[in-house]
């Protein structure tokens, strides 16, 4: 955009997309701007101000907001206080929008229409948009708009955020519009309305408009009668966990090989197209075997992130918060974290935004602490590798020993962090409080949804491997390819590089839990992101490897030079990994204090160091050396 151009659209009118959780705010936002920000069937998904711009049917550019749901604006938590702070006009620096859509649920006004009366005690033009009318008409709810435009006087329309076209008539509103900038009134005004008072005329507006009593309800009831059952409940959430774990490693073999192949396939052509050097040195042992090595992961991330997805999709999420919300109630924790936990699972940064909907300061400290517990999709690489180069391809009968072995490493991750949890809950005593948690209606994972999720997740580690990555390998690649080998010597290299002797000087801490200098080569980069680990392990073995099969896999090559106590010893290590930067730098902005971000990296590499060192010795005694 030319400043010209920019200005004009700093100044064109702004609309902020208003309502509760899960109404479809978000999915409505990506219809009209045409963004793919995240739209999943639970409580809390948007938890930051994200602006977008378009232009309506009559040529008129708009900017829209899209903001964390809120149930009132008496906000309980810090997502909710951004939207506040948004519509009342309070953030610095930013005028009040000029008009609020708001956004309601059709099939649960009773519950969205106390939102709707407070925003409308701010006197800023307002539109009512009645999302999920296609669910309501199945379930047989009708609602009156002319009379609810009438009774709450504003135009009111109906919208379907999950179909193309589905928001026609919210533009057309739109247009009709009138819009000038707005100041809104004080929000003392809101809070001087007692909420019963509130409550009344909800239910007076919904007697005079709506035929709820023929909402012939849904599945959902009797579906959560089997998923929320105390018995049958958790036995489903413990085999379907499992069950991810065991496709994780047996559907990713056939696109694993191909990608295996395929990389190696570069890397020979391309090494024996070029002449012996340090160019081709780098393209090979650095790039290709690096790169190559971490990119090999991508199915099982990709498998990983289908069922994840799927989860979050369907509504299935914040019941299995229900279900564990006793188990995590016994440490102190509250359901709350559930979310935030398994955001976790793809990388702790979104996870510990996402405490932002944890009401207690404290509950929420703690939530974002352990948040780094929970197996990040960068420490999959890393897993799958050792667990492919060490535990037999095998079948306990039906069981598969990888996939075993890989859901026992998440396991322990999520005891570890219950754990810890418990002990700072211990210490910093808590306050129990019952966990007021949205249960939304089943649905048909959503096709688009599910493909536009899984291509985001590709687009993320693609965009990782080809930058951070890619920058982190050709470093790794110079600092182990220099200075040479001197006169006479007797080891590879790389053991003389810069990178070597790190290594070596690195290696005295380590070497007690079975780290030799390799490993503690690949050590440091992977601080900046864990996968590169497992790329600088390819680089340094391939430098390290003799002459010709400088492209070997990876896999065959540690299995071949490591003991098998090192390997479990590097597993347990990775469990508690505490080097990863970004996640420290976000828990400094998160909790605003540096304080937190220290305890943290402290704690876990304790916890890393004991780990590996008690797995170690163990595994030695055992006689896995
Ligand atoms: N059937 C149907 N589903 C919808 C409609 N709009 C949204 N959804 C679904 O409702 C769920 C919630 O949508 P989101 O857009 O994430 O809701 P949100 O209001 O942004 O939620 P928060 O960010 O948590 O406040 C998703 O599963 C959507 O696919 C609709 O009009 N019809
Ligand atoms: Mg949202």
């Amino acid at each position: 955009m030319g400043v010209m151009e920019q200005q004009v659209a700093a100044r064109s009118p702004l609309i902020a997309l208003l309502g509760n959780p899960n109404c479809g705010k978000t999915a409505l936002f990506n219809r009209l701007t045409g963004a793919r920000q995240k739209v999943a069937n639970y409580a809390g998904v948007t938890i930051e101000r994200k602006e977008g711009s378009f232009t309506s049917p009559a040529g008129r550019a708009l900017r829209v907001l899209d903001l964390p749901g809120a149930y009132s604006l008496s906000a309980q938590t810090p997502d909710e206080a951004i939207t506040r702070d948004v519509v009342a006009g309070l953030r610095e620096g930013e005028a009040a929008p000029d008009a609020v859509v708001c956004v309601v649920n059709a099939t649960n006004l009773r519950l969205n229409l106390r939102l709707v009366l407070e925003i409308q005690r701010l006197g800023l033009p307002m539109l009512l948009a009645l999302n999920m009318v296609d669910v309501a008409k199945k379930r047989g709810i009708e609602i009156d708009t002319a009379k609810l435009s009438q009774e709450l006087g504003m135009p009111v329309v109906e919208t379907v955020a999950i179909q193309a076209g589905g928001e026609q008539a919210l533009l057309e509103a739109l247009d009709r519009m009138p819009l000038e900038p707005a100041t809104p009134q004080p929000l003392s005004s809101i809070d001087a309305v007692p909420v019963e008072q509130t409550q009344r005329e909800v239910r007076r507006i919904l007697a005079a408009t709506t035929n709820y009593a023929h909402d012939k309800g849904n599945l959902s009831e009797k579906i959560d009668h089997v998923v929320l059952h105390p018995v049958v409940g958790p036995i489903l959430l413990a085999a379907l966990m499992f069950i991810i774990f065991q496709a994780v490693f047996s559907w990713a073999e056939a696109p694993m090989d191909f990608i295996t192949s395929t990389v190696e396939g570069i890397g020979k052509w391309i090494g024996g197209t070029m002449s012996e050097g340090p160019l081709r040195s780098l393209i090979v042992d650095g790039i290709i075997a690096g790169v190559g090595g971490v990119l090999v992961f991508l199915p099982q991330i990709l498998i990983l992130f289908f069922f994840i997805l799927i989860l979050e999709d369907c509504g299935y999420l914040p019941r299995a918060a229900f279900l564990l919300d006793r188990m995590m109630g016994g440490v102190g924790l509250s359901g709350r974290a559930f979310i935030p936990l398994l955001s976790s699972f793809a990388c702790a940064i979104p996870g510990v935004m996402a405490a932002r909907t944890i009401q207690n300061p404290r509950d929420r400290l703690v939530t974002i602490m352990i948040a780094p517990l929970m197996t990040c999709s960068a420490r999959l690489p890393v897993y799958a590798l050792i667990i492919a180069a060490f535990i037999p391809d095998r079948k306990i009968g039906i069981v598969n020993l990888q996939g075993l072995v890989l859901f026992v490493l998440y396991a322990l991750g999520i005891v570890s962090a219950m754990l810890v949890a418990w002990y700072m809950k211990r210490r910093s005593g808590s306050g129990q409080h019952p966990l007021m948690l949205e249960l939304p209606a089943y649905h048909w994972p959503h096709l688009q949804t599910l493909a536009l999720g899984l291509w985001e997740r590709a687009k993320i580690f693609l965009m990782r491997v080809g930058t951070i990555i890619l920058t982190l390998m050709v470093l790794v690649w110079f600092l182990s390819s220099f200075p040479g080998a001197p006169e006479g010597a007797t080891q590879p290299p790389i053991y003389y590089s810069v990178a070597g002797m790190l290594g070596r000087a690195l290696s005295v801490i380590f070497e007690p839990i079975g780290f030799g200098w390799q490993i503690c080569i690949a050590l440091v980069p992977g601080m900046a992101a864990r996968e590169v680990a497992v790329g600088a392990l390819g680089t340094v073995y391939a430098l390290a490897g003799s002459g010709d099969d400088v492209a070997n896999t990876l896999g065959p090559l540690i299995a071949g030079s490591w003991s098998l106590a090192t390997a479990l010893s590097l597993l347990a290590w990775y469990v508690y990994a505490p080097q990863c930067l970004s996640t420290l730098s976000v828990v400094r902005r998160e909790t605003g204090s540096a304080k937190y971000a220290w305890m943290m990296a402290g704690y876990m590499f304790a916890l890393a160091y004991i780990a590996s060192f008690i797995t170690y010795r163990v595994a030695l005694a055992l006689g896995g050396g």
